[in-house]
């Protein structure tokens, strides 16, 4: 088995934190303006919170009549004080106004940049093959295009740039300490570094630990997509415990693995609580010692014991905004698998495209054409025919004989590993993807219908005038059915068409073939949900409608297409037979075997 990025669900890759971050600056810049401002709030915001314990600290000394700053000289006791606290006023204003600035300002930014980070991923998502959805299980695509992208966001909101206005903030401390007393900045300084180093440990852990709680999460939620989606099944068969065992089990994993991630996160703030105490401890330690000495005043050592707090409150907030770092690096990281996963299925480069010419139509020849879904597992083995303009073909064999494997290379959404497939000359790889599902009109067995109303499901997107959509309707014979609803074409149909049947949703996928008009149309079991009489009445406009088209049709009731040109038929992914009806019938072989079978039936 081939394992993807996203099937990894153990291992933590080793990406640089600070690459993964790099992911992120192309977003940054589109929220530059913004960003800008934010950052040149920093500085003011770190300076005002720096003084505070500077002017507490002058006001014990102005009290004390111990030396001051040359601006409260000749002052007397009330005008000095009156001064400091209006000074300790303006800065806690200052500090208070700028941070309401700067948290909205960041929120802002967040909310952004991850909107812009899910509509990236969106488009990237439905860009990826066909390939990539057979391996990767839906709910673990919610899961980073939902949770992991909000994680994402938080480390805006709240994480990101309060860490960057943190180191800010210690940054400016030390220096405003150094300015102040060395001595005391300097063992403060010391016990800084190793208790950093605690830290960036605990984080490094607490990521291992997140990382694997997302993976744990991402299953959780494809175990209970898989139910919902399955939940007819899941009560037809009663397998409601057996279910809800699995589930439990998948939900056991993922709370310890939680656990685990809480276990270091509660280090981090027990570790800097503890440092935090020492800290101050050590400054009442030798600072005491200086003012015995008579070396230092209690002004200062006032302003220290302010300093040792607020040192260590921006490691203590950090390590609050460390859970959601930490888990915004392992978003990144998760959403950039998915920002990085390869896109099987280009257009061709601008030189290299080419267009099939209007007007003339509809040649489809296999050459050679051998395809596995696994890379050694072939399910169809050298394919060669041609379907000549406007002839309509079948193609018929036993259950998994690879007819519906051949449709999806005509369409291109898987490619053969060996052998090439032409429309009108032109290598299906040569065309834009666009233009080559513009000509080949495909109806499936089980139409999928969105969520919206009954014109939208057909228009699927185009600005079709609804004259346009009302004649294809009629055109298939489903305009009846269409105008027999509550609303006719404005009739709102549920996610997954739930208030169709299944032969109606079928109905719905003629008319959205036919307004398309393409020049190749594909019939894959296209009406076997339907009952006789409606299927005689589709039958009879599909006449109509493949006139001047090349048609293939695949069909399990042999009776349905005993007016075509030729069958061609499959059997374990090799082409065995070809020839009309009557043809086949005298060769006597697999055909002729499956047609006596079902005669035999009815
Ligand atoms: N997405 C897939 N991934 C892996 N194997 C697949 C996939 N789809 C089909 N197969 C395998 O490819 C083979 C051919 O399948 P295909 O759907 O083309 O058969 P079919 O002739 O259309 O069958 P049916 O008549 O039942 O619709 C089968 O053996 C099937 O198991």
């Amino acid at each position: 088995m081939t394992v993807t990025p996203l099937d990894r669900p153990k291992a933590r890759p080793k990406t640089n934190d600070w690459r993964l971050f790099l992911r992120l600056v192309p977003y940054a810049k589109r929220n530059q303006n913004l960003l800008w401002i934010v950052l040149a709030l920093l500085a003011p915001l770190a300076l005002a919170g720096s003084i505070q314990p500077v002017l507490v600290g002058q006001t014990i000394s102005f009290i004390r009549g111990e030396p001051t700053y040359f601006f409260l000289e000749g002052l007397t006791l009330s005008q000095g004080i009156t001064l400091l606290v209006g000074l300790l006023f303006l800065t806690m204003v200052v500090r208070a106004t700028l941070d309401g600035i700067q948290g909205f300002l960041v929120q802002k930014v967040g909310q952004r940049m991850t909107m812009q980070i899910r509509n990236d991923l969106f488009k990237r998502v439905t860009s990826l093959s066909s390939s990539f959805f057979d391996r990767t299980p839906v709910g673990r695509l919610i899961t980073r295009l939902t949770s992991d992208v909000d994680a994402l966001g938080d480390v805006f909101s709240t994480g990101a740039i309060g860490i960057v206005s943190d180191l800010a903030t210690i940054l400016v401390l030390i220096l405003v300490m150094f300015t102040v007393q060395w001595e005391l900045a300097l063992m403060l300084l010391l016990m800084l570094i190793p208790t950093a180093a605690i830290v960036i440990y605990f984080q490094q852990q607490f990521r291992k630990a997140n990382y694997r709680a997302r993976e744990e999460l991402s299953r959780l939620n494809s175990n209970f997509q898989e139910n919902i989606v399955g939940i007819n099944i899941v009560q037809l068969f009663r397998r409601e415990r057996y279910n809800a065992e699995a589930f439990r089990s998948i939900n056991q994993d993922y709370i310890t693995a939680v656990d685990r991630t809480i276990f270091h996160d509660s280090a981090v703030s027990a570790t800097l609580e503890w440092v935090s105490l020492v800290a101050i401890a050590g400054v009442l330690w030798l600072g005491g010692v200086r003012v015995l000495e008579g070396e230092m005043n209690f002004g200062l050592l006032a302003s220290f014991v302010l300093f040792a707090q607020r040192l260590f409150d921006p490691l203590r907030q950090f390590a609050e905004k460390f859970t959601s770092l930490q888990s915004g690096f392992t978003a990144v990281e998760r959403i950039s698998d998915l920002l990085d996963e390869p896109i099987d299925i280009q257009d061709p480069a601008g030189i290299d495209t080419r267009s099939i010419e209007p007007g003339h139509s509809g040649e489809i020849r296999f050459e050679t054409v051998s395809f596995g879904y696994k890379p050694d597992e072939y399910v169809l083995h050298n394919l060669n025919f041609t379907i000549h303009r406007g002839e309509k073909v079948a193609i018929v064999g036993p259950t998994g004989a690879g007819k519906s494997s051949m449709i999806r290379l005509l369409c291109r959404l898987y490619e053969p590993q060996q052998g090439r497939i032409l429309i009108d000359g032109i290598d299906v790889r040569d065309l834009r993807q666009a233009e080559l599902r513009q000509h080949v009109g495909v109806i499936l067995q089980d139409g999928f219908v969105f969520a919206g109303d009954v014109k939208s499901n057909i228009a699927l997107g185009e600005e079709y005038e609804f004259e346009r959509i009302k004649a294809a309707a009629e055109q298939t014979n489903v305009s009846q059915f269409i105008e027999q609803l509550p609303d006719g074409y404005n009739t709102q149909l549920r996610e997954r068409g739930t208030n169709l049947s299944g032969g109606q949703k079928q109905l719905l996928a003629f008319a959205r073939v036919a307004v398309r008009d393409p020049k190749i149309m594909v019939l894959d079991e296209a009406t076997a949900n339907l009952d006789v009489k409606t299927e005689a009445w589709i039958q009879e406009a599909l006449d109509r409608l493949l006139e001047k088209r090349t048609a293939i049709i695949i069909a399990h009731r042999l009776s349905t297409i005993r007016n075509v040109d030729r069958i061609l038929v499959l059997k374990r992914g090799e082409l065995v037979e070809s020839g009309s009806h009557e043809e086949l019938l005298q060769q006597n072989g697999l055909y002729a075997s499956l047609y006596k079978l079902q005669l035999l039936e009815s």
